[in-house]
């Protein structure tokens, strides 16, 4: 397959399954694969890629399943037909905030891996501290949040330097836990990763630096230098944070090194293919798909606005209700994210409940029904919810007023109604005074595909949708960042739009707003607004 052009891969270690978009040098897709965790690994028992407990609130994946799901990935794009040796560069994306932590063994056994044995043998579990790595749904930090935000001077002083106020499933939070709660585990371990540095580390043969994009959703870094900052590492594990974090963060696009010995001589890689870091998810869909005055909407198991910031001399304004992240390549962009936890997740239980397990059956009820769902609303938070932060239940509202009770055919338009209607309510908020006005809206993710959703949020953000040729956005971004590693090298440097040249990213037009409807959801908002304090009285858990 593919001749003898070259080839770059973008993989993505995401909740639910690992993917992988092999682009050509024309940003072309070649193929993409993906790896279902809990369909193809069942013997790690996950659950939508996670497990639950055993502490309240603890979120955590098996981090063998990680390792096993990358060769299992790489064996499915060989047997394609794939000619490994021709991929020149690797990059790609991890789910963010999740956290993996390295014994001081593992140094040596990445650097001395034997091509004769897996990867799994090889290195789990001794190579690892902790078994299970503590993924973003984790919700158990809420006490260190709160110690972090008083060793800062306040949400809103944590929030101007590093872009966030402390979340809990941040990886500052989450070592704060390692290291005040587990100290046995913390002085086992020898260097902490990123879901996203984890995967090149094993490229690498060595672990890999922290991406700066990534490491903005730590709670760790100044968000306008990419630097670790020094009183919040010593708040969050003491003195030994530094070294266990390793060098200040890199940007998107630098060469790493090559891929080690190990994928050379067991799987055909070429000696010369270049690793580059890893960055988070959302910020490889926002590389990937997206300019600024573009609304990027990620429908994947989180649900997340992104805008992408241009460079300016004043500083955007930072919010203790959203995320302002470092952007992969620019320094002086920034990416502004809303993040909710309750998406795919929440919207298949419904269609399971409500729709026959059909997403055909989820949107034809979605269709039978009326644009403000004749005056209901539903919330829906199976799991603590980030936005409104710590609610969790269920509530609906007829005109404003509660209600216990929702009829069935409703329930699929009132989950996307508020779910998206709580994302407007917000977007004008967040978008930086000097960053153009929006105009298109983006779609990517597992439900960007469902017609049924593209029409709604078209209609609901009064934008065209527009879609991707691959539900892959992050993939699709780390494919690009592997190959601007490799231009970069060729050319002595670069920005990253400069490699981009002339070749956009096909997108296509899949939805137009229709005006009358728009004009219904905009009258709703205020109405939106009034439900949701309700839902924070009612449904507040911490
Ligand atoms: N036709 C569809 N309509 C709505 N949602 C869908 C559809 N197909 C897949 N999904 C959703 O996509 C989600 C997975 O999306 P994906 O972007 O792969 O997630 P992640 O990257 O978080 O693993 C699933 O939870 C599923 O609910
Ligand atoms: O926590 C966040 C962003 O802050 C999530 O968006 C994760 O990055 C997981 O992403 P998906 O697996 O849902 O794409």
């Amino acid at each position: 397959m593919s001749g003898t052009q070259p080839l770059f891969l973008g993989l993505d270690l995401s909740t639910q399954q690992l993917k992988g978009v092999v682009i050509s040098e024309n940003s072309v897709v070649v193929y993409e694969a993906a790896v279902h965790y809990d369909k193809d690994l069942p013997q790690y028992e996950t659950t939508n890629g996670a497990i639950l407990g055993p502490g309240d609130g603890e979120v955590t994946s098996p981090v063998q399943m990680w390792v096993d799901a990358l060769t299992l990935l790489v064996s499915r794009i060989k047997e394609s037909g794939v000619d490994l040796s021709k991929i020149q560069a690797i990059s790609g994306a991890g789910q963010q905030h999740g956290s993996v932590y390295w014994s001081a063994d593992a140094e040596n056994l990445l650097a001395s891996l034997d091509p004769s044995q897996s990867l799994s043998e090889q290195l789990c579990p001794i190579a690892f501290s902790q078994a299970r790595s503590p993924i973003w749904q984790d919700s158990s930090t809420s006490e260190e949040c709160a110690l972090l935000e008083k060793e800062a001077g306040g949400a809103q002083a944590l929030t101007d330097l590093t872009g966030s106020r402390a979340y809990e499933r941040f990886t500052g939070p989450q070592i704060l836990k390692v290291y005040g709660k587990q100290p046995e585990v913390y002085a086992a371990t020898a260097r902490i990763s990123l879901v996203s540095s984890f995967v090149p580390s094993l490229f690498l043969g060595r672990i890999a630096e922290i991406e700066v994009s990534d490491a903005s959703g730590m709670n760790l870094t100044d968000v306008f230098t990419g630097k670790w900052n020094d009183q919040l590492l010593e708040a969050c594990g003491g003195p030994e944070l530094r070294r266990k974090l390793g060098p200040e963060p890199v940007p998107g696009g630098e060469v790493l090194g090559s891929i080690s010995k190990w994928w050379v001589e067991r799987w055909g890689f070429s000696p010369d293919c270049l690793i580059a870091p890893f960055t988070g998810d959302n910020p490889a869909t926002v590389v990937a798909l997206s300019a600024p005055g573009d609304a990027l909407l990620s429908l994947g198991t989180s649900t997340t606005l992104l805008l992408s910031v241009p460079p300016t001399g004043t500083p955007p304004k930072r919010f203790t209700t959203s995320h302002l992240l470092s952007h992969p390549t620019t320094l002086d962009a920034k990416i502004a994210m809303l993040c909710y936890k309750n998406g795919g997740l929440a919207r298949e239980q419904i269609r399971d409940e409500y729709a026959s397990k059909d997403w055909d059956r989820f949107n034809q009820l979605v269709e039978s029904t009326q644009p403000g769902n004749d005056g209901y609303l539903g919330f829906y938070f199976p799991l603590p919810e980030i936005i409104p932060p710590n609610v969790q239940g269920q509530l609906y509202f007829h005109h404003g007023t509660i209600v216990q009770d929702l009829e069935p055919s409703r329930q699929p338009r009132a989950i996307l109604e508020s779910q998206l209607l709580s994302i407007l309510s917000r977007v004008e908020a967040i978008l930086p005074e000097h960053a153009p006005p929006l105009n298109r809206l983006i779609l990517s993710g597992g439900a960007s595909l469902n017609p049924a959703i593209q029409q709604l949020a078209a209609d609901l953000f009064s934008m065209d949708a527009f879609v991707c040729e691959t539900a892959q956005g992050a993939g699709m971004g780390g494919a690009l960042l592997a190959k601007y590693s490799w231009w970069k090298k060729r050319n002595g440097g670069g920005s990253f739009e400069q490699m981009m040249g002339n070749v956009a990213i096909g997108l296509r037009r899949v939805a137009s707003p229709r005006k009358e409807i728009s004009s219904i959801y905009h009258s709703l908002v205020p109405r939106y607004r009034q439900c949701e304090e309700t839902v924070l009285q009612k449904l507040l858990v911490a």
